[in-house]
Formats: C-alpha cells, sequence, structure tokens
C-alpha cells in the first residue's frame, strides 16, 4: 500500500495538490498513503450519519454497485474549500459512480480537481470513460479490460495511463 501511494503521489506531484479526498470505507486505505506521500491532508466522505455530524455538509448521493444500495456521502464544510486542489483517490473504479459523488462534492466547496488515480480501474465500464470526457486526468495503476472464460484480461501497459497529466 505504501508503494500504491507514492505511486500517486510520483505521478500527482508538482500539481499544487492541497489535498487526497476519497470515500469510505475501501479508497481509504491508497489515500491515506498518498495523502501522506504527497505530506497534505487526507478527507473521507462517509456513507453513514453521525450522531455528532449532522449539518453543515456537502452530500451527494452515490450508488453502490456491489451493496445495491444509494448512500449518500457528506463530508463536514469544514474540511474542503474553494482554496482547494483535490486529488481523488480510490481503490475500483467501475461505473464512477463514486468519483462522480466525490466530484459533485469538490464541485459545491468550489473547489478544484487535480486528478483520479485508481488503483484498478475496470476499463470496460462507464467510469474510464466519464472521467477522460471532462478532461480530468486519470492514473489507473493496473487497468483491466475484460473478463474471458474466468480470466482477466489486463489492458496494455500504454493504455494505463489517460493522458493530460502534467508535472509542474
Ligand atoms: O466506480 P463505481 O461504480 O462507483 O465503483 C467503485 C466504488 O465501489 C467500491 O465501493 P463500495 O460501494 O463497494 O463500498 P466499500 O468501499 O465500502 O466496499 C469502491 O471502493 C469504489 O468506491
Amino acid at each position: 500500500m505504501q508503494n500504491i501511494g507514492e505511486a500517486f503521489a510520483d505521478r500527482f506531484d508538482g500539481l499544487g495538490i492541497t489535498k487526497v479526498l476519497t470515500v469510505e470505507s475501501s479508497g481509504i486505505a491508497p489515500a491515506m498513503m498518498t495523502a501522506l506521500s504527497l505530506q497534505v491532508p487526507l478527507v473521507f466522505a462517509r456513507k453513514h450519519k453521525s450522531l455528532t455530524l449532522t449539518d453543515n455538509l456537502y452530500t451527494a448521493t452515490v450508488y453502490s454497485f456491489t451493496k445495491q444500495v444509494d448512500n449518500q456521502i457528506s463530508i463536514s464544510r469544514d474540511f474542503l474549500s474553494a482554496d482547494d486542489h483535490v486529488l481523488i483517490i480510490d481503490d475500483f473504479l467501475a461505473n464512477g459512480q463514486a468519483v462522480n459523488g466525490l466530484l459533485e462534492i469538490i464541485h459545491q466547496a468550489g473547489a478544484t480537481v487535480g486528478g483520479v488515480g485508481v488503483v484498478i480501474e475496470k476499463r470496460f465500464q462507464r467510469g474510464h470513460a466519464l472521467i477522460e470526457e471532462q478532461g480530468i486526468p486519470l492514473l489507473a495503476l493496473a487497468s483491466i479490460s475484460g473478463f474471458e472464460q474466468g480470466h482477466v484480461i489486463f489492458a496494455e501497459t500504454e493504455d494505463k495511463e489517460s493522458t493530460n497529466v502534467e508535472k509542474g
């Protein structure tokens, strides 16, 4: 996980990233290691309401394919502002629901997005194209192009990284 964090940090270093953003739960580990490598704070959206965190929130609706439920994800407005340039990190990218919800929260905060990093993407699902269509830099450390007869087919190495990542 440390190597994963360093790989994202290496790619997005020098772009003025001020915060790493993810959504609980599986995104927290790679996002934490990325934040440590970039030496910026990590903020993660919660999927469940908290007794101690009920107002002053940014919220978005995210459909979880694995759980088959709509989650109202939220973060406190104290943790994201218009001054922030945000890197989204998650473990998996499939239909792009989680990334879309986080982009919505970034938009509500008036912040900007510097890129999206995912450990594994399922390239054949909607998420990859959704991010690319918005011109957002996307780095997937592993890219799955499909499944054939029970085997994972990886995309070619040169397809792993989308364009637009420019180092400052
Ligand atoms: O691109 P998408 O279609 O949104 O899929 C990716 C999301 O799905 C998984 O979360 P999940 O809902 O399984 O929750 P978990 O991390 O709490 O297991 C994963 O951690 C991503 O956040």
